[in-house]
């Protein structure tokens, strides 16, 4: 029997594809630690995302490819782990955030908050670290989501002088809000200057620490806000929750088309339809689909972006969003299984994003 080389496994594996991202394994440089010793290989394939929805099929192969080329009968140890991908250079804003990505809906009440709450959870539940800043100004929900409405973040000096913000932290995610700014029942309306400077310090002036992934969840509709953000941070990407409404297609569409403007040029990384169809507690196999059928479809077909995912209208995920204690929450249930597979695909694009795309820039306005 051949002795094995660690050049015969890396060979063997540079047969092996990433399929999304169309390079093989070693070109990537995903493969780590090749250990051979007599005819057990063992080696580490890195992938872009924790939260991958092609681990299976990636180990599955590079299994393959060394029983095929190299040696039937090695024995062949693969540990699969993960480093989130980031496309960020000279990051002077947010220098350990590797991705930003702003959650955005046409209209108001699509459950942009409810979705972006769980996909928060669910990325830090498959062992991403993540942030979310909720800049909803028109009613922000996520205290209340994360069941922290109480809290309010802690301000401390740095030893050179400056204020620094810890968010708070709940479910796993670091959370920032700008309704913990001013209790629930105050009568404050947040208004273009003051929210924006407001959700500066967001950006700036809060201990996010290292982040795989900032979520933010942008007001309904556009505005001044949206420019804010994307004026203050380089954002990866973005994402567009609607249900399958007439009206809120055509809301959801202006708000994919403001990312699409020359001067703010956000890559669409997907649509979600959210309230996809209802589906009773009783009758778990039943779809009635009341907001109509195929809108998320048709809307990600005619702006070939990819429709990331289908949530139904369940009535335990308005119910959990309430309690505080989102769907993702609930391993197991098929309202979990929804938000984990989002949370995949939306990492997914992120990962597609920064093997292909150019990066984005801070809008810079002449106003
Ligand atoms: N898939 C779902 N199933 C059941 N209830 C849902 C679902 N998605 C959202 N909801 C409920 O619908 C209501 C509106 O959702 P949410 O607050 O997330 O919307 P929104 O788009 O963020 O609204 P706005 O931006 O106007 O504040 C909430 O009561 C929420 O619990």
């Amino acid at each position: 029997m051949a002795t094995i080389t660690k050049e015969d496994v890396l060979k063997a594996l540079s047969y092996v594809e990433e399929p999304d991202l169309g390079k093989d394994l070693v070109t990537l440089n995903m493969i780590e630690d090749v250990v051979i010793e007599g005819n057990r290989v063992s080696f580490t394939v890195v992938l872009t995302t924790p939260a991958c929805p092609l681990k299976q099929l990636i180990h599955d192969a590079c299994e393959r490819a060394i029983h095929t080329m190299v040696d039937k009968d090695a024995e062949v140890v693969i540990v699969m782990t993960s480093r989130v991908t980031t496309m960020r250079q000279n990051r002077d804003i947010l220098p350990g955030v590797k991705n930003i990505i702003a959650i955005a809906s046409g209209k108001g009440g699509v459950g942009k908050s409810t979705v972006t709450a769980n996909l928060a959870i669910a990325l830090a539940k498959s062992g991403a670290k993540v942030g979310l800043v909720d800049a909803d100004i028109s009613g922000p929900s996520m205290p209340l989501m994360f069941g922290v409405e109480d809290a309010r973040p802690h301000v401390y000096q740095s030893a050179e002088g400056r204020n620094l913000i810890q968010p708070v932290e709940a479910h796993g995610v670091k959370l920032m809000s700008i309704g913990f700014l001013a209790p629930a029942e105050s009568a404050i309306v947040w208004r273009g200057p003051m929210a924006s400077s407001a959700l500066k310090q967001f950006i700036t002036e809060v201990e996010w620490g290292e982040l795989d992934y900032l979520l933010l969840d942008m007001p309904p509709g556009t505005s001044d806000i949206h420019l804010t953000m994307v004026q203050t941070v380089p954002v990866t990407g973005s994402l567009i929750v609607t249900t399958p409404q007439k009206v809120a297609l055509a809301d959801a569409e202006k708000g994919l088309q403001m990312f699409r403007l020359p001067q703010i040029n956000v890559p669409v990384l997907g649509i979600v339809e959210n309230m996809a169809w209802f589906t009773p507690a009783e009758l778990p196999d039943n779809k009635y689909f009341i907001f109509g059928e195929g809108g998320g479809k048709g809307l990600a077909a005619k702006h070939e972006v990819p429709l990331l995912g289908q949530i139904p209208l369940v009535q335990s995920i308005r119910e959990n969003g309430d309690q505080g204690t989102p769907a993702i929450l609930q391993t197991g249930t098929p309202a979990a299984e929804v938000f984990e597979q989002l949370a995949e695909e939306l990492a997914r694009q992120v990962s597609i994003r920064n093997a292909v795309a150019p990066k984005t820039n801070i809008v810079e306005m002449n106003r």
